[in-house]
């Protein structure tokens, strides 16, 4: 990966890595803050910001004591402000502005991207092009702009590390090993919930149902996502983008334990895999210690008890979005935009109960098809096929199945 270089971070072992935490109010977020709370020397957080839970925001904040708060409205930040601690007042920033400012903050090293969706995008891109070491949950953001990432990289040698489990464990298992050695890489998948079902008996799944994923505890849109597998196809992406594998060298098995997370095939045939208990706790200690190990504190895998490790194909009828972004990715850059901006609008439609569970490959599937080339070489392209996207689809949930 060419992103993942020499680390200045390790010529300052013994500094405190100073951190803006993106999304600190979510599974990601709050996850990283277990972590850090126990290696409370290791880190100082600089910058926390979420969206709108403030009474979590404040939680935080009250704990951590950042210099930065970010909240996504200005009438937030007045709520916020009254719930922190007597005597501590840090400057709080709103909406798309205040983030970016936050990831490009001149004493944080490293920024955690965790904030869901393309909301991610501008606050990563600003991290990269300020240099940093970006640990990256927010997957969308390289699913939108793998290119102008990788670009921002090259010119400014900031650092990506990969903190979704996959990518984090073949981050891992790539490592020491060149190019010339490998044949390809397999991202495992849970399945979700509804592994082994047919397509015909998912039409009528409910919210609440596609909500309880059976390995890993994680927020809604994702959740939804790996439902429909269309998690799966994202990370496809993301893949492609941070390792430089072509898309047909990036392939998926469905592993219903989660305790394989990725592995490397390598041109004589053998395989070597990365395995771990299935909490983001792993891949984000490892992020936040990067190059040297961080305990998280987590009980070991205990291989002995795993007395089942399946891997199966995945099932195209069941399970279209996987296929679906796969198309997108080699269809052009601007088709993975398009798929991005759908499946988000299809995601809160199904959550707020106005479309079913599979009018969500459904309506994807027309967006795309729907869909003329246009550039996407700038920050300004994206936001704006994202904005268009979005309203286009907001029209299609509306319109009757059939
Ligand atoms: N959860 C997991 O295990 C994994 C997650 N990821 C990726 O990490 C990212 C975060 O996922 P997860 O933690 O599950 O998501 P959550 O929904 O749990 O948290 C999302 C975070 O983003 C904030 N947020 C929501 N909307 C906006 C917005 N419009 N602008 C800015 N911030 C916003 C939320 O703030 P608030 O709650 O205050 O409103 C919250 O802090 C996603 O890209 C996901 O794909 C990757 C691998 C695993
Ligand atoms: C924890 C993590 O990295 C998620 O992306 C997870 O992989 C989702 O589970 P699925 O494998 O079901 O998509
Ligand atoms: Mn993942």
């Amino acid at each position: 990966m060419q992103y993942i270089s020499d680390l200045d971070l390790q010529s300052r072992p013994d500094q405190p890595r100073h951190l803006a935490i993106m999304g600190s109010t979510g599974s990601i977020g709050t996850s990283a803050l277990k972590v850090i709370r126990q290696h409370p020397e290791k880190f100082r957080i600089i910058a926390l910001a979420g969206a709108r839970n403030i009474e979590l925001l404040a939680e935080q904040a009250n704990e951590f004591r950042p210099q930065y708060l970010g909240v996504l409205e200005k009438d937030l930040a007045s709520g916020l402000k009254k719930k922190l601690a007597s005597g501590y007042s840090p400057e709080i920033l709103a909406g798309t502005e205040g983030y970016t400012r936050l990831a490009s903050l001149q004493n944080v090293q490293m920024v955690l991207s965790a904030m869901v969706g393309a909301a991610g995008l501008m606050p990563t891109l600003e991290a990269v092009d300020k240099g940093k070491t970006v640990l990256l949950a927010n997957k969308e953001s390289l699913v939108l702009a793998g290119h102008l990432i990788r670009a921002g990289c090259e010119r400014t040698r900031a650092v990506i590390l990969p903190v979704d489990s996959e990518h984090n464990a073949l981050f891992q298992a790539l490592q020491g090993h060149g190019a010339g050695e490998l044949d390809s890489v397999i991202i495992t998948a849970s399945g979700g919930p509804f592994w082994g079902r047919k397509a015909s008996s998912l039409e009528d799944m409910k919210p609440e149902q596609a909500l309880a994923h059976p390995n890993w505890s994680m927020g809604a849109k994702i959740s939804i996502d790996s439902a429909t597998m269309m998690n799966k196809g994202l990370e496809l992406i993301e893949a492609h983008h941070l390792f430089g594998m072509p898309m047909d060298k990036v392939r998926v098995l469905v592993h219903p334990q989660s305790i394989v997370h990725a592995l490397v095939q390598f041109c004589d045939g053998s395989i070597l895999a990365h395995m771990g208990v299935p909490d983001m706790q792993m891949p984000i200690a490892h992020c936040l210690g990067y190059p040297r190990r961080l305990d998280p504190g987590l009980e070991p895998l205990d291989l002995a008890a795993c007395t089942e490790l399946g891997f199966y194909r995945p099932d195209p009828g069941a399970f279209p979005c996987l296929e679906l972004a796969v198309e997108a990715m080699k269809s052009g850059p601007s088709y993975p935009v398009v798929l991005n901006a759908a499946n988000e609008i299809c995601v809160e439609s199904f959550l707020t109960g106005r479309i079913g569970f599979m009018d969500i490959p459904r309506i994807n599937s027309r967006a795309l098809e729907e869909h003329c080339p246009t550039a996407v070489d700038s920050p300004r392209e994206i936001l704006n096929l994202d904005h268009q996207t979005r309203q286009r689809v907001s029209e299609l949930v509306l319109q009757p199945a059939g």
